[in-house]
């Protein structure tokens, strides 16, 4: 099934729009895996396993892994949220983009060395930057549009003329180029922050209902919950990926960590839900 379809489904059989995110910080982890060997795996995987209930995706960003050297429990991860927790899709949050050639073996990394339903990536270098990514039409390619960060309108609200003359923020531009040009196979998703309400109407309002967002932001970001469904969700009340990591994965930093993960992320889903 293909990661648009997957999700669709997600969002339907869990009734959730929320994502956890999954971003290890070993300083952060509960007293029991601080002899763990193995404690990069374990405490992502006791996470997914107690918030699975209550989320419609995962999105292990990779720098956490990596910054460790521990790519290997972010392949085992996956694997394990494939086997125990199928029909969740997974999303690999690696930002990547580069010249084709080295996209091709960007694309290789998410999809086939991870096994990642859709991965994040930046569309600075145009469109045969992503081509290998947009080619594979049963995996998602999720582009930064307008970044949750403080410093996102340092280029993304740079004003730039379209075809017809007319001014637009560089974010809008990203936006149009995917409802327009490179959503052929229809497997695109746009990134938007929960931090800017504002753009996240205004880039509804230019893809329309076939591009999902993730949305970032909410939580240890401060984004407005019902100002992002208000502003951004589709007439049936579905096409957001609102995605949480930190006030998830840190909820309690006690035996309970798992338990305190469940109830923040159920928490998350129910104050969603209420807005949509
Ligand atoms: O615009 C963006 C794009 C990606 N992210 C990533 O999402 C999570 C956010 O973590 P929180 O703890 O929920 O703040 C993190 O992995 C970022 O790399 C983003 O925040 N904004």
């Amino acid at each position: 099934m293909s990661f648009i379809s997957a999700l669709k489904r997600r969002w339907q059989d869990a009734d959730s729009l929320v994502c956890v995110g999954l971003d290890p910080e070993p300083a952060k982890f509960p007293a029991k895996f601080s002899s763990d060997p193995d404690a990069v795996f374990a405490f992502c995987r006791d996470i997914a396993d107690a918030t699975a209930p209550y989320v419609c995706a995962f999105k292990p960003q990779i720098a956490h892994f990596a910054a460790l050297a521990v790519e290997d429990a972010l392949q085992r991860l996956i694997a394990h949220l494939h086997a125990a927790h199928p029909g969740i899709p997974v999303i690999l949050d690696s930002k990547r983009g580069d010249i084709g050639s080295t996209a091709q073996h960007y694309a290789t990394e998410a999809f086939d060395r991870y096994r990642a339903d859709a991965v994040t990536a930046n569309p600075y270098l145009g469109r045969d930057s992503l081509q290998p990514f947009l080619d594979r039409a049963d995996r998602g390619v999720v582009i930064l549009c307008r970044t949750s960060n403080p410093g996102a309108g340092d280029l993304q609200d740079l004003l730039v003329q379209d075809d017809d003359g007319v001014a637009r923020p560089l974010y809008q531009h990203v936006a149009q180029k995917v409802a327009r040009e490179w959503n052929g196979h229809g497997n695109c998703a746009l990134v938007v922050g929960a931090t800017w309400p504002a753009q996240l109407r205004e880039v509804r309002a230019i893809v329309g209902s076939d591009v999902p967002f993730l949305v970032p932001g909410v939580g240890a970001q401060g984004g407005d919950v019902a100002a992002v469904v208000t502003n951004a969700k589709t007439a049936d009340g579905t096409g957001l990926i609102i995605s949480s990591s930190r006030a998830v994965l840190y909820a309690s930093t006690g035996a309970d960590y798992a338990e305190a993960a469940a109830q923040a992320a159920r928490t998350l889903r129910d104050e969603i839900n209420r807005h949509r």
